[in-house]
């Protein structure tokens, strides 16, 4: 079934997809492919900057704000912690109740828990998507509530039984599509001529790349190599900045805190450097863009460093770890000016491209749900609002 037949019936979908721009773009797609198939969708997300910020740009989207709160590294901080998650539990009871969902898709992150398990007490189907190569703490620790677990191809979790897995790429925004390298290029100021090189840091920025791109611009640009660098919200203002080529001829640089064309940004790019976030990897590889990655070193049980490994073993391009960022700008030059190298980086990322991983999870989400028998058979009548 394509992603816009018509369903069978009306069926309306809760994602908990906040916290996070890796969380969130997933969920964007998602929401925006159950749309299209008839369905209803409302997206659970955080207060944080970066959440209002992706969610301006898709006012048909229907999304709401879950109390919730990262869990600290401050044990002093724990009791704000537990308190918000409460306050998230009871919002997300009230919610199940009144919303009365078919079904509940969880990306991962802090704002997931709550509606899970809320969703669960009134035996709401559940799925959870782990994007990453080393699963989240939130889909190792809600996965026996899950009918249905989605993971990257190749990973799996220790106790869970095949029955319940489904490999399964990262959904990608429809917007995100290889668009003409020349026009994106002239769409941000930037010259068809030269090479061009982005800097990405994820959905908040990397201040470490945002450095060392500040500190070898007039390298770069006496080598001919436009910069355009998304530094991240709060991480600085807009800004153009110019230095001479070899032969004294400016070279535009540009660094801005949020890009909201990812695609023609990506289709604009000769080379990304970035960190790994999967979700940018998932949209490097729609957009066939050729990376180099440099791992946050701090992510979660390093899974950043995994997603990245992947990317370079399949052919999308190659990892650096931060402790060598001084060899990054001599590996950047080895690379942009390699033509027969990046050709090889983008017939790699063709191949890799899982483009049909949103029907497929479409096509699961309505049949795990299809299973499940009237609402107040499952969920007693106290799951009635009218109750
Ligand atoms: C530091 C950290 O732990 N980051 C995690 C976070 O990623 P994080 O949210 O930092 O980054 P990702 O690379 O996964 O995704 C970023 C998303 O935000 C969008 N975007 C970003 C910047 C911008 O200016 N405009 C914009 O639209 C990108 O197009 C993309 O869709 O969640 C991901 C998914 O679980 C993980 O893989 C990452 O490891």
């Amino acid at each position: 079934m394509s992603s816009t037949s018509q369903p069978t019936h009306t069926k309306t979908f809760l994602l908990a997809c906040g916290g996070t721009g890796g969380h969130l773009a997933p969920g964007i797609a998602l929401a925006e492919a159950l749309l299209a198939r008839g369905h209803n969708a409302t997206l659970l997300i955080s207060s944080k900057k970066v959440d209002s910020r992706l969610s301006e740009k898709y006012p048909h989207l229907n999304f709401r704000r879950v109390p919730s709160a990262p869990l600290p590294r401050n044990p002093f901080l724990l009791p704000v912690f537990l308190l918000r998650q409460l306050h998230g539990f009871l919002f997300s009871i009230n919610l199940v109740r009144k919303t009365k969902p078919d079904g509940i898709v969880g990306f991962g992150g802090f704002t997931t828990a709550s509606v899970i398990i809320a969703g669960a007490i009134f035996r709401v189907p559940i799925a959870l998507h782990e994007s990453n190569r080393v699963p989240g703490r939130a889909t190792r620790f809600l996965q026996p509530l899950a009918t249905r677990i989605f993971l990257p191809p190749g990973i799996a979790i220790p106790g869970v039984t095949r029955s319940r897995m489904r490999p399964m790429g990262l959904p990608v925004r429809k917007e995100i599509q290889r668009e003409p390298r020349d026009a994106a290029r002239a769409s941000f100021g930037l010259s068809p001529e030269r090479s061009v090189l982005v800097i990405l840091g994820g959905s908040q920025g990397a201040t470490s790349i945002n450095n060392w791109a500040r500190e070898n611009l007039h390298t770069l640009a006496r080598d001919g190599i436009q910069v355009y660098c998304v530094t991240g919200l709060g991480k600085g203002g807009d800004e153009i900045i110019t230095h001479p080529d070899a032969n004294g001829r400016p070279v535009k640089s540009i660094f801005s805190p949020f890009c909201d064309r990812m695609a023609a940004l990506m289709s604009a790019a000769d080379l990304v450097v970035s960190r790994a976030g999967s979700g940018t990897i998932a949209e490097l590889i729609r957009c066939v863009t050729p990376a180099i990655l440099i791992p946050y070193p701090q992510a979660a049980d390093n899974h950043q460093q995994a997603n990245a490994l992947y990317f370079e073993q399949q052919g999308g391009g190659v990892v650096i770890d931060q402790s060598r960022l001084n060899t990054l700008t001599r590996e950047v030059r080895d690379t942009i000016f390699n033509d027969w190298l990046l050709r090889k980086f983008r017939e790699n990322l063709v191949r890799m491209d899982r483009a049909n991983s949103l029907d497929l999870l479409l096509d699961d989400l309505e049949q795990i749900t299809n299973r499940r028998p009237p609402h107040n058979a499952k969920a007693g009548k106290s799951a009635s609002p009218a109750a």
